[in-house]
Formats: structure tokens, sequence, C-alpha cells
């Protein structure tokens, strides 16, 4: 089977700053796929070079076999994207956003109807679809930009931090609509701080430091035994630090002075 995502050498540089340094990742598809790393590791580079955001300076990237510069429209067709920092049309309702979505992707406008009523219930946006974005909540942003990105089926979904601001129940909700669409042999490739959602969720990790993937694969294969949590300090190399290293020994002292 065709992998859902595959790049060769990757590379992005901004000014003296490389973010991404020859990236080789894969994810097989079907995968519910994680993609960790620390801030700046070079995770929303990445994807937003794989969704065709961003050109890159070096290297090629495929969806579905589709080479993401050369057939853009291809790749365009088949992936879902919620990207960081989701730009929306404010002046929009929930309802008009997927209605507009969905006829952008050329849905027949019945299909756009029932699809956009279906995912503003399963979303719990109903009794918000006629409301304005731009009085969206930061959690009903991210899933009424969830729903936009499912609305056309697509066979890959790229998340950047799906769950950031999502209220537990409707992260609950979140992840059974995301369940459902891989198992019916879609892919879903999110970025994520949180290891315990990484580690519950994915069957697929690729994790990422400076600029490079240093594990790759299922994820009992890189867990090797370990918690993913430990697993990930353990790979970017950064050990628990109570502070007292890096200084900061004035914080809270005065306090602890008190007690004694
Ligand atoms: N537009 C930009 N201009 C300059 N530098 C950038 C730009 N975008 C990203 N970078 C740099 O590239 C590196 C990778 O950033 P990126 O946003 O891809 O990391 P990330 O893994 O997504 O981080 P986070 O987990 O904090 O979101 C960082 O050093 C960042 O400062």
């Amino acid at each position: 089977m065709t992998d859902a995502v595959r790049t060769h050498g990757l590379f992005k540089r901004y000014g003296r700053q490389i973010a991404v340094a020859g990236v080789d990742l894969v994810v097989p598809a079907g995968s519910f796929a994680g993609l960790v790393g620390p801030n700046g590791a070079g995770k929303t580079t990445t994807l937003s070079m794989i969704t065709a955001l961003l050109r890159p300076d070096g290297g090629s990237a495929e969806v579905d076999g589709f080479h993401v510069w050369r057939d853009p429209v291809e790749v365009k067709a088949r992936i879902g994207v919620l990207p960081e920092g989701l730009r929306l049309f404010e002046r929009l309702s929930g309802r008009e956003l997927l209605l507009y979505n969905g006829r952008l992707r050329g849905i027949p406008k019945a299909d756009v109807e029932q699809r956009a009523e279906e995912l503003l219930t399963v979303m719990d946006l109903s009794d918000a679809a006629d409301k304005l974005v731009v009085d969206y909540s930061t959690g009903m942003r991210k899933k009424i930009g969830l729903a936009a990105a499912l609305l056309h089926n697509p066979s890959v979904l790229f998340l950047d931090e799906p769950f950031e601001g999502v209220d537990p129940v409707s992260a609950n909700t979140l992840t059974e609509v995301l369940r459902r669409y891989t198992a019916s042999g879609s892919t879903v490739i999110f970025s994520s701080h949180v290891m315990d959602l990484v580690e519950r969720l994915c069957d697929w990790v690729s994790v990422m430091s400076a600029g490079h993937i240093v594990a790759q694969g299922p994820l009992e294969r890189v867990r090797d035994g370990r918690t993913l949590n430990q697993a990930f300090l353990e790979l970017v190399g950064r050990a628990p630090n109570g502070g007292e290293e890096a200084g900061l020994t004035w914080l809270g002292a005065k306090r602890a002075e008190d007690q004694q």
C-alpha cells in the first residue's frame, strides 16, 4: 500500500536558522499518527511544507503518492488541514462557513447541507451554528475548523495541535470522530505536546528534535517498554531539571525561609 505521507530530505531555512534539516517523514496509510517534539523542533514548518502552505528550500514530499509541489491540485483535493493559528472567515456564521467551504470543494449543494448539519451536531455546535465565527470561543473555533477540514472526506487529515483549548467533553467527541475516520482507512497526522493523548490515540509516532526526526515507527517500537513521555525525554535529550542548575534559586526562596 502507498504511504499516506512520505518526505525525502525536506529542508527549510529562515535566514541562518535551519528549521527543518532534511526530514524523512513516513506515515503509513490508515495510521493515527502523532508528530511530537519540543517547542521549535520544526513540526509546524514540516506540516506546512507537506500541505503546500510553505515551499521547501530542498527535498520533496508526497501525499498518497502525489508530489506536493508538482501535483498540488491532486494533493489539495486529498487533504484536510487544520493549521496552527487557523484563519477563518470571521463574518460568516459557523453553518455558512461550512457551506462555503463545501461549495469551494465542489461538493453538490444538497450533500454539503447534509454533511454540514451532521458535522455541526457531532461537534456539538448546533446551537451556535448561526452565530458569527468572530464570536466563537477558542475551542469552538478548533471544532468548526476541524469540521471544515473533514467536510470533503479527505484521505489524509493534518491537524496542528487540534486539542489545544478544547474542553474534555469536546476532546472526547473529536477523538471519537477521528477514530471513526481512521477506522475507515483514512489517515490522521497531528502534532501535539500532550504525550498521554498521543499515547492513547496514536498507533504511529514521529519524534522531531532540532529539525530532525529522531525516532519514528509504530508506537510500541518508539516507546520500547517506556511511557511515551519517558521515551520523549530521553530522545530529545532533556532530562527533568528542578531548575536549580538553570539558576532560579531565588524563585520561592523568601517563602521557603519564612516556613523554617
Ligand atoms: N516564519 C518564520 N521566520 C523565522 N523563523 C521561523 C519562522 N517559522 C518558524 N521559525 C523557526 O523555525 C523553527 C521551527 O519552528 P516550528 O514552528 O516549525 O516549530 P514547532 O515544532 O512547530 O514548535 P512549537 O511546538 O513551539 O509549535 C523555530 O526555531 C522557529 O523559531
